[in-house]
């Protein structure tokens, strides 16, 4: 049924919260807080559609990508970049609010390009009209979008993107190639010099010998920056998969803030190829002492910079492909660091019966967040400072609603890793009471 409703604030996931004439909650797409918008929704659905902006905020802008509102991947291309920064600081603020978490301070923010900041993006494989196309999933479905530009994704992987589909017009190992593949992820390095490529395949595909190796370098002439690519075969969204063939190097060195990284191929890297650079300062600039523990720690973001200011480093991460770097990259730095192949949970159940007591901890979980027993098991090893880095609010808000009891806030930030989106990327930094 169609009715105006008022919007009065946005909330995570994109949307905004506006009451119906009824006094049930409906959940707006593509709107900003105060417009005056004209919805549709079944009766019983808080999900509304919106179909007409009756009065508009002063700061909403025409989106760019002709794909926002039927691609899932961008929310907010809608409203001016200072406009989505200020809808996500007050998102953040009342999450942690309503979750309990006291004595807040001012929320700094932290910005870089709005555009082009991707250095890795994967994308769909499908066919139209005979032809192959990449796209994303139209946004609430798994139905195929195939586009035609993606502003989001540094410049390099649309020219790769664009260069495999035309590869596969004439080529016929990229054709029977990409009838195989579901998907193709291309991850560039900060300054575009380098490119990996991994093509995801449901089922290992029985090819000719060297088959894969001359679609590569066929797409080399056109994309010079390719260095490596693979084949990653099985269910990825199950995480049961292995790279069934390799061309190239394997992996892409990554250069931030002085240090050099190897992330292997289908590793996971921080994802804003502009706003690394002031994340990882932030994160461990200005620290110093004996030990520091970097938990969830990737290829070493934060290890490899901690090392310098603190006498010993341990870092911990469970994924064996990013460990192995891990363990290659710490190494390096001298025997006095180690890293750690174990869950974090595991990693803090067994430090907690040991003497050994950090400085720091730096923790950085994905989505799911550290969760509320590490959160007890870090209370027990009282480490003056901790500095938490999430990528969801709620699964922080509910941790630090654990750690409040012994920690203070002492700083939040929030840095923008993701425009145009709904995720946010937040650092607070803990101090021991
Ligand atoms: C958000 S990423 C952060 C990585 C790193 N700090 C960085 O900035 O590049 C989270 C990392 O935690 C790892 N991970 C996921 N679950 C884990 C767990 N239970 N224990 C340890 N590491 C885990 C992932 O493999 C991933 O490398």
């Amino acid at each position: 049924m169609a009715e105006t409703v008022r919007i009065e604030r946005a909330v995570y996931g994109g949307a905004g919260l506006a009451h119906r004439i009824s006094g049930a909650v409906a959940f707006v797409p593509f709107v900003l807080p105060e417009e005056l918008v004209e919805i549709d929704a079944p009766s019983g659905a808080n999900e509304a559609a919106l179909q007409r902006v009756i009065e508009p905020a002063p700061t909403r802008i025409e989106p760019p990508c002709p794909h926002f509102g039927r691609c899932g991947g961008c929310q907010y291309q809608h409203a001016e970049y200072a406009t989505q920064v200020e809808i996500k600081r007050d998102i953040l603020r009342e999450t942690m609010q309503r979750a309990g978490v006291n004595t807040l301070p001012e929320i700094a923010s932290h910005t870089g390009e709005p555009w082009g900041y991707r250095n890795r993006v994967r994308f769909r494989l499908g066919k139209v009209e005979g032809l192959f196309r990449v796209g994303y999933s139209v946004r609430g479905t798994n139905a195929f979008l195939p586009i035609t530009q993606c502003p989001i994704a540094a410049p390099l992987l649309w020219k790769a993107a664009v260069a495999l589909l035309q590869l596969s017009e004439n080529n016929i190992e990229a054709k029977l190639w990409l009838e195989a593949a579901n998907e193709v992820e291309f991850f560039c390095n900060a300054d575009l010099s380098r490119l990996q490529m991994t093509l995801l395949c449901a089922r290992a595909k029985p090819a000719k010998k060297n088959s894969f190796a001359r679609l590569c370098e066929a797409l080399q002439q056109g994309v010079p920056e390719l260095s490596g690519a693979g084949v990653l075969t099985g269910d990825a969204r199950g995480g049961n998969t292995n790279f069934t063939e390799g061309w190239g190097i394997a992996g892409l060195a990554y250069r931030v803030a002085d240090e050099n990284y190897w992330v292997s191929r289908g590793g996971f890297f921080q994802v804003n190829r502009f706003l690394v650079e002031k994340l990882l300062p932030l994160v461990c600039v200005g620290r110093s002492g004996d030990i520091a523990w970097d938990l969830f720690a990737g290829v070493g973001l934060f290890s490899r910079v901690l090392a310098r200011s603190f006498a010993q480093v341990t870092a911990v991460e469970a994924n064996p492909s990013a460990a192995n770097d891990l363990r290659i990259s710490l190494g390096k730095l001298g025997s006095q660091h180690r890293s750690v192949q174990a869950s974090t949970l595991e990693f803090l159940r067994g430090a907690v019966v040991q003497r050994e007591r950090p400085a720091l901890i730096v923790l950085d979980p994905p989505r799911a967040g550290a969760g509320v027993e590490a959160c007890e098991l870090l209370l027990k090893l009282a480490a003056p400072a901790v500095v938490y880095v999430s990528c969801d609010p709620t699964t922080l808000a509910r941790d630090l609603v654990v750690l409040q009891r012994d920690y203070r806030i002492a700083e939040i930030h929030l840095v923008d890793l993701f425009p145009q989106t709904f995720h946010l990327e937040t650092v607070v930094m803990l101090a021991r009471r």
